[in-house]
């Protein structure tokens, strides 16, 4: 579906630079590969490079050098009515969201459809119609943004960028601006309409959460390079980057020092410290029941969590290991034929 390949973008002065100043490469050797039909999330940082990034994907921002391929057509190479086609095939949702202020729901769904010139009144105010059942905000059709809450309001601009029906939808940081509870409702509404219809979505955002809960491959974007990327569940539970390793962190209350040790703490563990991870159908199987009837080696839980990263399901556990050495290679040697990764951590 999209193709990036070596891509650059420097910008020729700092932003808000008042003389000339040193040009900032925002983005640098960026090589992507997105999937018709996926989710595919990018995060990163403040000032990663992950606006300038999504914004390359339907040239709102032109790369300094590289291709984009969208649907095998270079669409850096694209002329102004090359580039108004291929923005009727891509719709685009924004953190602040971006609506005409002075139009009512509808009349800001009906826009896009109205200056395509394409279809009869009847047409557009029927695709209207199905577009507002569709995000759930039927019976505000008459209101103005101003009467809407941040969750409708998006929902009147996902709406809006499904009018044309596209093959794409960009989300630039679309529930930054939202609660939980509302982020919430918009990533699910985001996900529905991704199997609905089949459509593509590529989203930048800073939060995990989202990722987690939508996404089925992500990349990590670090001072404008792709750090790290790969199926979600496999980059958060493995994360190899400093930076990822460090933002998992900071969304997970998982750790050694949260674990609940003896209260004298970890330097009086009795064994060693090791945290499980395993991912898939094995989420469900009895595995220390199975460890404890191989070896005659202590395993105290500590800390654990079971849960899902999207459809995958996932357990973490951080135990204390005790026994003999002979005893505690026999745990490891059977974790490994579960596919468990362990990892000792003190
Ligand atoms: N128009 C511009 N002119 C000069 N520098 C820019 C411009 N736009 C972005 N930059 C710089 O490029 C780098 C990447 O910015 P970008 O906005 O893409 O990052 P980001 O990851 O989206 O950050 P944030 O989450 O804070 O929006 C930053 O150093 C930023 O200051």
């Amino acid at each position: 579906m999209i193709r990036i390949e070596h891509l650059h973008k420097t910008y020729p002065l700092e932003r808000n630079a008042k003389t000339a100043g040193t040009p900032v490469a925002a983005l640098s050797d960026i090589n992507l590969h997105i999937k018709k039909g996926e989710i595919f999330g990018i995060i990163g940082r403040s000032g990663a490079g992950k606006s300038t990034l999504i914004r390359t994907l339907n040239m709102l921002e032109r790369p300094s050098s590289g291709k984009v391929l969208i649907e095998g057509e270079d669409i850096t190479a694209l002329d102004n009515s090359g580039l108004h086609r291929l923005r009727q095939r891509i719709g685009m949702i924004f953190q602040h969201f971006n609506l005409l202020g002075a139009k009512t729901v509808a009349a800001n769904i009906d826009w896009p459809l109205k200056i395509t010139g394409k279809y009869t009144p009847q047409e557009r105010a029927a695709r209207v119609s199905e577009l507002l059942d569709l995000v759930g905000l039927g019976e505000h059709r008459d209101k103005y943004p101003a009467q809407l809450s941040g969750g409708q309001k998006q929902r009147v601009g996902i709406a809006r960028a499904l009018a044309n029906t596209p093959h794409l939808l960009l989300c630039d940081e679309a529930t930054s601006a939202l609660d939980p509870e509302t982020t919430q409702a918009i990533l699910r509404l985001l996900l529905d309409i991704n199997r609905k219809l089949g459509l593509t979505i590529v989203l930048i955002t800073h939060e995990m959460q989202v990722i987690r809960n939508i996404c089925d491959r992500v990349a990590v974007i670090e001072a404008g390079r792709i750090v790290e990327s790969g199926e979600v569940a496999e980059v958060f539970l493995h994360p190899q980057h400093a930076v990822t390793q460090s933002m998992v962190a900071e969304s997970t209350p998982f750790s050694a020092e949260t674990a609940l040790l003896p209260a004298t703490g970890a330097s009086q563990l009795r064994g060693l410290l090791v945290r499980l991870t395993y991912v898939g159908d094995i989420t469900y199987q009895p595995i220390l029941s199975s460890i404890a009837a191989a070896t005659p080696a202590l395993i105290t839980i500590l800390q654990g969590t079971i849960a899902r990263i999207k459809d995958t399901p996932y357990g973490q556990l951080l135990v204390e290991l005790r026994g003999e050495p002979a005893d505690v290679a026999q745990v490891f040697t059977t974790l490994d034929q579960h596919n468990i990764r362990h990892e000792v951590l003190a």
